[in-house]
């Protein structure tokens, strides 16, 4: 959509820093960037905290072929308004608010009037997009943001800001499958594929629910802590022929957050008859699935796609009243680099979270 000349004349005269990848290296490294003016219907956030989802390294090594460089990421973003423009009705300042995975969509299909602005063709991302106005979006790992207010969530007084922050994306992407593929009703057996920073967010989702959640993992070594730690029920290790078997037909559902291309046909096997798998993983290669382990038992493959604002002012809502939070790693900015080489090889538990606050200017001025 072109921009509107309210939009045009909006200038990018706020100075501001940021943790950006020059290229397919992925190395982060400060850029001082500028974000725009405060426009009617937007605030401004002083970012406080950022988690690091697997996207962000997807994003900044350009494993999805669309990186426009240099590229900030960070789409699970929690801090303070420090302004709210004229028109804003919802937030003033001083308010513990969260930004997720997207900053702007058109506000006038379909999707957005059914509040699943996640579907919107003019959706932008909160990173690696070009903006209305024509200017590349800057992620979360930075000091601070300007956004439309029907993109910026409210954290209820319970919810923290570090604990909370990965729930902008690694929770609305659990809860949205769960919420519509009808994976939330207490007494239902759900499966959760790879436990990483999606995955333990939906085990506790899961729980919160009344369901038996089982957890479906390549590594053995996780089994104790998601039994003891995250209160699953049950612990499946993908690569062993007897826990699968005995684990067959029975799962209503499971959501898939692995990140890398693995054999799919076996975990089909786990599911009862018209059993659903939700992909919510972006593995780099097309996943394979063979006709029989589908059709047989009319099993479903679903994927679902982070979730839409008021689903995930919902789910942050819900996950306060439960106490669901992420359990997570907080770094320093100067960090960022070893956290990226760590999260590349699954040893994080289970969210890197970026003290934004207390470490970016300092870890800029050093870099200097
Ligand atoms: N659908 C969406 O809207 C959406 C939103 C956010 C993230 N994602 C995608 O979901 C995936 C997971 O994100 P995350 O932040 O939880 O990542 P993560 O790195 O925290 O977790 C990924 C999990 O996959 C496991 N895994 C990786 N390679 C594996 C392999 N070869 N075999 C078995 N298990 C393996 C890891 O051990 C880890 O437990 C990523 O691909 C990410 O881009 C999708
Ligand atoms: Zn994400
Ligand atoms: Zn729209």
């Amino acid at each position: 959509m072109a921009p509107t000349a309210a939009e045009q004349s909006q200038q990018h005269t706020r100075k501001a820093v940021g943790l950006a990848a020059r290229d397919v290296s992925g190395h982060l490294a400060p850029l001082a960037i500028t974000r725009r003016s405060t426009g009617d219907d937007d605030v401004v956030i002083k970012i406080l905290y950022c988690g690091i989802c697997h996207s962000d390294l997807h994003s900044i090594k350009n494993d999805w072929k669309d990186a426009t460089y240099p590229v900030i990421p960070g789409h699970e973003i929690a801090g303070e308004i420090t302004e709210a423009g004229k028109n804003v009705t919802r937030f003033k300042a001083g308010d513990r608010v969260g930004v997720g995975c997207m900053v702007n969509s058109c506000q006038s299909c379909e999707s957005c009037d059914k509040g699943f602005e996640n579907h919107c063709p003019g959706m932008i991302f909160t990173y690696n997009r070009v903006d209305r106005d024509g200017t590349l979006t800057y992620g979360g790992y930075s000091s601070m943001v300007v956004v439309h207010e029907r993109f910026v969530v409210r954290f209820p007084d319970a919810m923290p800001l570090d604990k909370g922050a990965p729930l902008l994306c690694a929770g609305i992407t659990v809860y949205t499958p769960m919420k519509y593929h009808g994976l939330n009703a207490p007494g239902m057996h759900l499966g959760v594929l790879g436990l990483g920073g999606l995955g333990h967010v939906a085990v506790k989702f899961g729980k919160a629910f009344g369901m038996k959640v089982t957890v479906i993992s390549s590594s053995p070594g996780k089994k104790q802590e998601a039994l003891e730690r995250l209160g699953a029920d049950g612990f499946v290790v993908s690569k062993n022929a007897d826990e699968m078997k005995a684990a067959m037909s029975t799962m209503d559902g499971i959501i898939n957050t692995v990140s890398a291309n693995i054999p799919m046909a076996p975990l089909f096997g786990l599911l009862k008859p018209n059993g659903k798998m939700v992909m919510v993983g972006l593995p780099e290669k097309p996943i394979e699935v063979p006709p029989f382990a589908l059709v047989a038992k009319n099993k479903t493959l679903a994927g679902s796609f982070i979730g839409g604002m008021r689903d995930t002012q919902e789910m942050l809502d819900l996950a306060a009243k439960h106490g669901v939070t992420a359990d997570i790693e907080v770094i320093g900015a100067e960090y960022v680099n070893t956290a990226m080489e760590r999260l590349a090889k699954a040893d994080v538990r289970y969210r890197f979270v970026i003290d934004i606050g207390n470490t970016l200017y300092k870890a800029a001025a050093a870099a200097k």
